[in-house]
């Protein structure tokens, strides 16, 4: 079947439409503004509204006698004796623009023209027409004769609204603003429009006054960006809760004021560019929208390029009779806005819901302090005592939610999905998440759980990823928060990662630890946009695993102050120091020392040979050997020459040799058979070349594979005496040290 174009329904809808327009302009000017109708009389609304009404259903009833009308009026009160004032100044002016001579477009067998009087009778028959209730199937037409009634009586914009809806979607709209600019720039310019839009075939402006003739414009609604954008909303403080709009646009960074204007013009304004978004929010009075209210601007925004939803997103149901039922408010905008307006809207909500439920709560303390105390309790030492205090007082439940959810980690498929779901349940949940791990390795993926809850975490800040399954990690690329932190890991690399990167703007601190695999070469055109300088400004903290993270391939010096490799070899470490030397103040190197090294190169301070390091306060190494090699023991390759220049505010050096490394140099230094001989010599000869230094501590452990090793520690009394060896334990600093042992 092929789709039907509705152009003699285009056609009807426009003239009758432009003759109620004419009608109502008139009801305003002889009633309105000479005031010959008082306040507390039957108001001109009423008069203008049932007589456009009469007009155009008149029209539709003789062109399409089968279409019902879902209308706002019924004539049960005119056919009244009460009503018979009413009723007459209603049918005269109802006839007198029925009558008025045919406009180019007109036929006169639509009931238009000197010579088709209508009966009274007939008119109220017309009114009632409008008495359908609407249903999911079938066509029927939607007609507001005067929306915006409150504008009307100001002067300002009001609308007249026809739309034709079949199985439930919106096919065709007319909108006719008779007092609306006709271009936006001159808003002292001629006024009056007339706004059309047929599903599949765009939106126009048509002149009020030669509707047929003069030409028409096709509208699209323009991009806009956090400074271009505005909203538009209702005048009316009852319609529409115009504060939690506020709250709406300083999510989105919105700078520019709100266009406030009555009625369906609204979606006209948005169609033509003259505003970015229409919001519509429920006052919580328990309001249904009416769909005579919205079906033509529908059609209108959509055809203009732009979505419109209620206020979660959904699609806007016609099919539920005379109102959109369930639907959450309406809002309509451009195709780029739409979905970061409702996710505005569903972070403000969430506050409001946080908000509402602590007004109920026992403690009268700012919410900002009980949230506070509440933090501070959220450490697990503590938890059970919030999770207790929620199950006593249910009304401070969001605010221990909030509290115990900002820090929130995961390792099992099973808890991951149920923290998704709890998330997802209440929005204000996820409002609180500030920091997620997600460490799940092996076991089904968490793609389907995580992909409802990311788009949810906007204020997220700290993100841990480890998961095997790399189909995850696209995700984060439509995800709504800006992280400062990132670390990643898993069995394979994703091929996003640079992606990932480059939408993550204001992240500090990078990490990425895939598994290195040797049956998979590196593929290093991976690497190549981590080494475009501008994608990470912020870019402060780097930890990888070189062997997944080409670190020589990164040619601009970023000014990175933390530094940790892992699987450094001498070439990776060298390229590191002269891009970063200028910056490091902490250094963290696991590192290969393969046969083909030079020997002198065990002694970790070798590597600082032609480097600049006058930052540097902390070093650590710890080394891995391919194959044992026989150990420089000579004296003059300790230390370096120089090496107080390199870095003169070095002030803690840790090492963790291999054990058969400390074995070596406990037998044979020096023909010395102390094992502490050799290590209480070098680390002498440092204190002596590093005024700075404070403390040289040699462990003969893998200090990567365990969090607290035993070694031997030196250090510098205030009276710049060095002391030790003194056996110590090393506990490695969870946060600078953000390696995970290798399995
Ligand atoms: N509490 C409420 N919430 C939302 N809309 C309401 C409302 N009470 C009335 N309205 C509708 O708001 C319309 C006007 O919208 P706006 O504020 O955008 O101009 C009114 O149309 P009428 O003026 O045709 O009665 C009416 O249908
Ligand atoms: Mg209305």
């Amino acid at each position: 079947m092929s789709t039907p174009t509705y152009a003699a329904e285009k056609q009807v809808a426009i003239a009758a439409v432009r003759r109620a327009c004419v009608l109502t302009a008139s009801v305003f000017n002889k009633l309105v503004k000479q005031e010959t109708m008082t306040k507390e009389d039957a108001s001109p609304v009423t008069v203008g509204d049932y007589a456009a009404q009469a007009v155009v259903n008149t029209i539709l009833g003789r062109t399409f006698p089968k279409d019902p009308v879902v209308g706002e009026e019924d004539a049960a009160d005119l056919r009244q004796e009460s009503g018979k004032t009413l009723r007459e100044r209603i049918v005269q002016l109802a006839s007198e623009t029925l009558a008025a001579p045919l406009a180019e477009g007109e036929k006169e067998e639509w009931g238009l023209g000197p010579n088709q009087a209508q009966t009274s009778e007939q008119l109220l028959d017309a009114i009632d027409r409008g008495n359908y209730e609407g249903g999911r199937t079938g066509r029927f037409w939607t007609l507001d004769p005067i929306d915006g009634t409150k504008g009307f009586l100001r002067g300002e914009q009001y609308a007249v609204c026809l739309a034709l809806v079949v199985d439930s979607r919106p096919e065709l709209g007319v909108i006719g603003c008779p007092n609306l600019p006709v271009s936006a720039a001159d808003p002292a310019g001629p006024r009056g429009c007339i706004f059309v839009a047929v599903r599949g075939q765009g939106a126009y402006q048509l002149a009020l006054d030669s509707p047929f003739s003069a030409p028409a414009t096709r509208l699209t609604i323009p991009p806009s960006t956090s400074e271009t954008l505005n909203f538009l909303e209702s005048v009316e403080k009852a319609h529409a809760k115009l504060s939690f709009n506020e709250r709406v646009g300083q999510v989105l960074g919105i700078t520019r004021a709100p266009t406030r204007m009555d009625s369906q013009a609204k979606y006209c304004a948005l169609a033509r560019g003259d505003g970015g978004a229409y919001l519509r929010m429920p006052t919580g009075v328990g309001y249904k929208e009416k769909i005579w209210d919205h079906a033509a601007g529908l059609i209108l925004v959509e055809e203009a390029g732009g979505v419109i939803t209620d206020g979660r997103g959904e699609p806007l149901d016609f099919g539920l009779g005379r109102t959109l039922g369930e639907n959450f408010g309406v809002v309509a905008a451009g195709k780029d806005v739409h979905e970061r307006v409702i996710a505005a809207i569903k972070q403000a909500k969430a506050e409001e819901d946080v908000a509402a439920q602590a007004n109920g709560s026992i403690f009268k303390l700012p919410p900002e302090l009980v949230r506070m105390i509440f933090e501070h309790f959220a450490d697990e030492q503590h938890q059970f005592w919030l999770v207790w205090i929620s199950t006593i007082c249910k009304a401070l439940m969001p605010e221990v939610e909030a509290a115990l959810y900002r820090t929130v980690a995961v390792s099992s498929c099973k808890n991951a999905t149920r923290l998704c779901r709890a998330l997802v349940k209440r929005p204000y949940r996820a409002l609180a998440v500030r920091s997620l791990v997600v460490y799940i390795t092996g076991g089904a993926s968490i793609k389907q759980p995580l992909k409802s809850a990311l788009p949810l975490l906007t204020s997220l800040k700290r993100l841990e990823l480890t998961v095997d399954d790399p189909s995850i990690f696209p995700l984060l690329l439509d995800a709504p928060f800006r992280l400062r932190t990132l670390l990643t890991g898993g069995y394979y690399y994703p091929d996003c990662v640079e992606d990932i990167l480059a939408s993550q703007p204001s992240l500090q601190r990078f990490s990425l630890m895939f598994t290195p695999r040797r049956e998979e070469p590196l593929d290093l055109e991976h690497a190549r946009t981590i080494l475009r300088p501008d994608i990470l400004p912020n870019l402060r903290s780097l930890t990888g695993w070189v062997a997944r993270f080409p670190l020589t391939l990164i040619k601009h010096p970023y000014p990175i102050v933390h530094l940790a490799l892992v699987g450094a070899t001498r070439r990776d470490i060298t390229h590191a120091i002269s891009l970063f030397g200028n910056t490091l103040v902490t250094l963290i190197l696991i590192r290969l020392i393969d046969e083909q090294s030079p020997p002198e190169c065990y002694w970790p301070t070798y590597m600082f040979r032609h480097a600049h390091l006058p930052k540097l306060e902390y070093f650590m190494v710890a080394d891995r050997y391919d194959e044992h090699a026989d150990l420089p023991l000579e004296r003059e390759t300790m230390v370096i020459p120089g090496l107080r220049e390199i870095c003169p505010a070095l002030k803690t050096i840790v090492w963790g040799a291999d054990g058969t490394v400390i074995d070596d140099l406990q037998w044979d230094f020096d023909g010395m058979t102390s094992r502490g001989w050799a290590m209480t010599v070098y680390a002498r000869m440092l204190f002596d070349a590093i005024p700075a230094l404070e403390r040289v501590s040699i462990y003969d452990d893998e200090v990567a594979a365990s969090r607290e090793v035993m070694g031997e520690v030196f250090t510098r009394a205030e009276d710049r005496t060095v002391k030790g060896p003194e056996s110590a334990s090393i506990s490695l600093d969870e946060d600078m040290w953000t390696l995970r042992p290798e399995t």
